[in-house]
């Protein structure tokens, strides 16, 4: 009898596998004693042409815990450079691509798996994801969607009744399987390993699959290899200072962690900042803090480069060069506008000396201010008044009491005075749209590590989601929505 479930009914596409066998192994998925849908995400499923109601739990649990009905199920090939040393002992280890499915938009989309069992390429490894684990890729991911963040997002999250060891968890601790929609699994690293065979060919069809699937713009067009890295130069320059200005430290910025397409994916130590500390490390195991928050704009660009290598077999040098030539104006760009966003401004609106003034007093202050730096922004969004544009000393007034010895008073007044300026620069009636514009870009409570601990220890405790459902909620339902189920996740 042919399958209701409509995820299976799905109209897959087999782009990836038509590259052959020399970029995927077929696997299975491991089976799993127990399957309990612990989060699925309603609001992806328009995207799939899907409606929520039509999908039952059940659905979701044949197709993404138990993995009944589709093959082959492919694990894909990758090696990558994992703080600073090449390893060509990668892959998919615990994951596999469960198909491809074009969105109603016309993207071609990702199913795949992070969690389900062992492959070639699990060297020591379980093939296993804890749950808290899950529970933070679902967090992250949620969250900088909602920030406007070009991220691959969780589809579900299933609980497998395993008991795993980690030496970073309480163990033993739950285990879980995710199935995650990104846009591409095709990293920096799945290029890297074709060089490491001395593969040109395999380089040059690989290249003409990701233009062809992910830069189509580009088809016919002569310079499209040299369009292509630059354009891709551009989008993780914008991935960047998107993390940067989220206040986002990713953690393990690896080149088998950099997607093709740039978008963020692998939310695994991630943290975002408490107070703002540049200098802040997110992993416990990055002991020389390579991959702390002030250095991931240049630990982007230093991977685009070392993606010249095995783009260099098939491209000349001088495309190269050029490609990637653009990245620091790119990213500072992106940045401005970005943090102007979350001060409340349009960068349209503002001369761009002011704007940089504006944005480098902000931070200056919040190196000193005792505040968080998200909860800054959540601060300026919850008690900003038109009528600050006529009352200076009503900007952020009860704040200037609190703690002065930590942030000098003349620091804070600076700072007031600047944006101040910036709101008698403005006529009185875009001062609504301020408002509105903080609000889209400041959620009002953000997954610091004591938020994320605060929504994980009722799970662990009592079994109880309730918190994280209304977490998950209040970024639904916070800002003016625009960022939720759209059917372009991700316009930047
Ligand atoms: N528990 C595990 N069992 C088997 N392999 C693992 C396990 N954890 C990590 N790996 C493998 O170690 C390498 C690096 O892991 P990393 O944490 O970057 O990736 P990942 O989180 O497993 O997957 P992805 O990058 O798709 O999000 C990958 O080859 C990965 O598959
Ligand atoms: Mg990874």
């Amino acid at each position: 009898m042919p399958s209701t479930n409509p995820f299976l009914t799905l109209p897959y596409e087999p782009a990836f596998a038509s590259l052959g066998s020399e970029f995927s192994d077929p696997v299975e998925a491991a089976t799993f004693p127990a399957h309990q849908l612990r989060f699925r995400n309603d609001r992806l499923l328009p995207i799939l042409g899907l409606d929520p109601a039509t999908v039952a739990d059940e659905h979701f649990i044949e197709a993404f815990g138990r993995f009944q009905g589709r093959s082959p199920l492919l694990a894909m090939r990758y090696h990558g450079y994992q703080f600073g040393i090449y390893s060509p002992d990668l892959g998919d280890g615990r994951g596999f691509l469960y198909g491809q499915v074009r969105g109603r938009n016309g993207w071609l989309y990702d199913f795949g798996t992070k969690g389900s069992g062992r492959t070639p390429y699990s060297r020591g490894g379980d093939g296993k994801p804890t749950l808290k684990g899950g529970v933070r890729e679902v967090l992250a991911s949620e969250f900088l969607q909602r920030l406007g963040v070009r991220t691959g997002r969780c589809l579900s999250l299933i609980e497998t009744g395993e008991e795993l060891w980690r030496g970073d968890e309480p163990s033993p601790t739950r285990s879980s399987v995710m199935v995650r929609f990104n846009r591409t699994h095709i990293r920096f690293g799945t290029f890297e390993r074709l060089h490491y065979f001395k593969r040109a060919d395999l380089v040059r069809q690989l290249l003409d699959h990701v233009i062809a699937t992910y830069y189509s713009h580009l088809l016919g067009d002569p310079e499209a290899d040299a369009k292509f890295y630059a354009e891709l130069t551009e989008r993780t320059a914008d991935l960047a200072a998107q993390w940067m200005a989220a206040g986002f430290c990713h953690a393990v910025l690896n080149t088998d962690n950099l997607s093709i397409v740039g978008e963020s994916f692998d939310y695994g130590p991630w943290a975002f900042l408490d107070r703002f500390d540049p200098k802040f490390t997110a992993a416990y195991f990055d002991h020389s803090g390579r991959y702390r928050y002030e250095n991931q704009p240049g630990i982007c660009q230093l991977n685009l480069e070392l993606l010249q290598v095995p783009l260099g077999m098939v491209m000349s040098a001088a495309d190269l060069e050029a490609g990637i030539a653009g990245f620091g104006d790119r990213y500072q760009a992106t940045y401005s506008r970005l943090m102007l966003r979350r001060l409340g401004f349009e960068a349209d609106q503002l001369h761009s000396a002011i704007a940089d003034d504006l944005i480098i007093t902000t931070l200056q202050l919040l190196l000193r201010a005792p505040i968080g730096y998200n909860e800054f922004f959540a601060r300026l969004r919850a008690q900003f008044q038109p009528s600050w544009r006529s009352d200076l000393s009503a900007i952020l007034p009860d704040w200037i009491t609190t703690d002065l010895e930590a942030l000098p008073e003349a620091q804070w007044q600076g700072w007031r005075d600047r944006y101040h300026q910036l709101l008698t620069h403005l006529p009185e009636s875009q001062l609504p749209l301020i408002q509105q514009q903080l609000a889209q870009a400041n959620p009002e409570i953000s997954p610091i590590r004591p938020v994320v601990e605060s929504v994980w220890d009722p799970i662990a405790i009592d079994d109880n989601w309730e918190p994280l459902e209304a977490l998950l909620n209040r970024w639904r339902h916070d800002g003016d929505g625009a960022a939720d189920g759209a059917v372009v996740p991700n316009a930047n």
